[in-house]
């Protein structure tokens, strides 16, 4: 049996994956009514509309349910995944870490939040372009799934691997971290871009410069160019860059129609992790001395500046060699 931490959007199209062969999964929600929905109707309407989930899929609202699970997939929004960690039953089952951001005020990667809430427990990272909807009505991906101990990795491959499903295995645990955490930030850019009807060479030039400040942080924290250009870097950029389906694109097309960011939040109902990720990050960035022009961007438009501002403070930037 599997366990899922997290009944949002991505937790149920993961409880729906591994459930697409008949194995077991149980699926904890943190809101009762959400857990008893998903067992009444086999849906989970207010996270994951227009789905039937398997009947080998079983939610519930008490955390101590997974003590059986032999793996943790964990699911939570980054900003939450400690906290929840730390209410979890005793136990060392692997968890494999799905949320994608870095933990505002102590700036931890999702591996190193973790280890110190559950240390008993080995970890792996699975990151890759992912949209739930997509990945719950079985049409084909393929993520990193980067576990610093082969055998485990080897082990969980094996273990999540579907049909439509491909995770590739890697020990770069840092690298599939960082590529999953810093498109978020930039997807919110390529969203401003669309939304104030800037065109597609914007958005390209854009992918491609954010793609430099991936790999600039990722060198300066350890990451592998190859993780970085791979699934879970590139592979996830391009795809959140480049559609409205994604949460942050969708919060940055607003921004850049000339709604305000405060507003745009204000309204969610799900998580948008590049709005909590962008300033832990440009914190990070300054004080390693990492240049970060479109993260810095995003964080002005984030705390309130008008998108026109950024932008031409973007393009008047001094010209410079690419490399
Ligand atoms: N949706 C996707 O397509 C997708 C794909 C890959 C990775 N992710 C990542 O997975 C993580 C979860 O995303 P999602 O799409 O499932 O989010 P979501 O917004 O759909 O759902 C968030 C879930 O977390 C719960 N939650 C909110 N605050 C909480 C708290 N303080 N403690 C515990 N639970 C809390 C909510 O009740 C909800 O069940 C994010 O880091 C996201 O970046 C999402
Ligand atoms: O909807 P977003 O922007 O949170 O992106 C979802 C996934 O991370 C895509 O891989």
């Amino acid at each position: 049996m599997i366990g899922v931490i997290g009944a949002g959007a991505w937790g149920t199209a993961l409880a729906q994956a591994m459930a697409s062969n008949g194995e077991d999964v149980v699926l904890w929600a943190r809101d009762p009514a959400v857990a008893d929905t998903i067992n009444d109707s086999a849906t989970n309407p207010a996270y994951l509309p227009g789905i039937t989930l398997s009947p080998s899929v079983r939610a519930t609202s008490r955390i101590g349910d997974l003590a059986a699970a032999e793996a943790w997939l964990v699911v939570t929004p980054a900003q939450a995944m400690g906290e929840v960690l730390r209410t979890a039953p005793a136990g060392d089952q692997p968890l494999i870490l799905c949320c994608k951001g870095i933990e505002a005020g102590t700036r931890r990667l999702m591996s190193e939040v973790a280890p110190a809430a559950r240390p008993r427990s080995p970890i792996a990272v699975l990151s890759g372009p992912t949209f739930a909807h997509e990945v719950a009505a079985g049409l084909p991906t393929a993520v990193t799934l980067a576990c610093a101990d082969p055998a485990l990795g080897e082990r969980l491959v094996q273990r999540i691997a579907r049909p439509t499903f491909r995770p590739y295995l890697s020990d770069d645990v840092v690298g599939a971290e960082i590529g999953g955490a810093v498109k978020n930030v930039l997807a919110i850019a390529c969203g401003v871009v669309a939304g104030a009807r800037l065109g597609e060479n914007g958005r390209a030039s854009l992918i491609a410069r954010g793609f430099a400040e991936m790999s600039r942080f990722g060198r300066a924290r350890g990451a592998r160019e190859s993780t970085i250009a791979g699934l879970s870097g590139l592979g996830d950029l391009v795809l959140t860059c480049s559609s409205q389906r994604s949460r942050n694109f969708a919060l940055g097309f607003g921004i850049g129609e000339g709604r305000t960011a405060a507003e745009l939040l204000g309204d969610r109902r799900t998580v948008a992790e590049g709005a909590f990720t962008a300033p832990v990050l440009r914190a990070a960035a300054d004080e390693a001395g990492i240049d970060m022009p479109v993260t810095a961007a995003v964080c002005d438009l984030l705390a309130g500046a008008q998108a026109a501002d950024v932008i031409r403070t973007l393009l008047s930037r001094p010209l410079r060699a690419e490399a």
